[in-house]
């Protein structure tokens, strides 16, 4: 196992940030931590790291007991975190060397290394450039390629696409993907359900530093009873054919806003279908229609009865 940690806890004076928070993840994962704003991610991560002093529990990485002066273990992880840290003196193959030579002593292994980073992250026309000149998916993708230079078994990323624009954003998920299939482990912090959907093997919800519920986006999808979310563009519903949508087979809420009605369906076969007729019998012409699996939003919100992003 590459990371095991069991009933972790950790305090800031009054406020409880994890309350018994439990991981276990393997070899080759792709594992995404996934929870909204203030649930204890980055603090998770900085306990996992021996960053931060927690209260309970314990923490093993590769097997072995994790603290701060494990330095055999510290080589072997990379990290990426939130704020982007790198020296605004330096250029952009002078910070990835330097990180790199935190771990690697060898200078021609370290050049080799420090130039596949930057083909890696796609700077090779940015590697004289200073983070000052850099735009912010620039600096993240520097950001990333200090953390990984060094190719460390395990990459921990904590919300490594927070305020990047679409393009980086997408380089960044299909890197983080490569690493993977070079053989690390990867461990995805973000409250960005899409990212999380797209990229991870592997997904444990939280909310208010515990953990609610793990496993892989079918499987918990699978954990809810809602089902697929039926758009359907029309005009002129009244509030009894709304009632009467609401009561349909396997429909388990409807709203309408003037222009679309939103039906949540749970299992069963043929709501589109049985909705749509419906709609015929009563001589309502509608516009577009479609048809949406659930989201770990849908997972999240039936868990905790809030969204994701409130
Ligand atoms: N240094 C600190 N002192 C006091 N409280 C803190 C500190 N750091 C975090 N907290 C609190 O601990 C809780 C968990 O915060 P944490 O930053 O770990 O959450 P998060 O899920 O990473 O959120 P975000 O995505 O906003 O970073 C929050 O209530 C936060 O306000």
């Amino acid at each position: 196992m590459v990371i095991n940690v069991k009933n972790l806890v950790k305090r800031y004076g009054s406020i409880l940030a994890l309350d018994h928070f439990s991981l276990q993840i393997e070899e080759g994962e792709v594992f995404g931590l996934l929870g909204p704003n203030g649930s204890g991610k980055t603090t998770a991560i900085n306990c996992i790291l021996s960053l931060l002093k927690y209260d309970k529990g314990t923490i093993e990485i590769f097997g072995k007991p994790m603290r701060p002066d494990a330095y055999s273990i510290k080589q072997d992880i990379g990290i990426v975190m939130q704020n982007v840290a790198v020296f605004q003196e330096l250029s952009v193959q002078e910070n990835i060397d330097y990180f790199c030579g935190l771990y690697v002593k060898d200078r021609q292994k370290r050049r080799e290394l420090v130039e596949e980073a930057i083909d890696f992250v796609g700077l090779q026309d940015f590697r004289r450039f200073h983070p000052k000149k850099l735009s912010g998916g620039l600096l993240r993708r520097l950001n990333i390629a200090c953390g990984i230079a060094h190719k460390p078994r395990l990459i921990i990323l904590d919300e490594p696409t927070v305020a990047v624009d679409p393009q980086s954003r997408n380089s960044i998920l299909e890197g983080i993907l490569k690493l993977n299939e070079q053989g690390a482990t990867i461990v995805y912090t973000s409250h960005y359900m899409e990212e999380v959907e797209q990229i991870c093997s592997r997904i444990v919800i939280m909310d208010k530093g515990k953990t609610l519920a793990t496993g892989t986006k079918e499987q918990l999808k699978g954990m809810i009873k809602g089902g697929e979310t039926l758009t359907v563009e029309l005009f002129g519903l009244k509030e009894e054919q709304l009632d009467e949508v609401k009561r349909l087979p396997h429909v388990t809420g409807a709203e309408y806003d003037g222009a679309r009605l939103t039906a949540h369906c749970s299992g069963g076969a043929h709501n589109l279908i049985r909705l749509l007729d419906y709609l015929r019998e009563q001589e309502l012409s509608f516009g577009r229609v479609y048809a949406e699996p659930p989201t770990l939003n849908d997972v999240f919100l039936e868990i905790t009865g809030k969204h994701l992003r409130d």
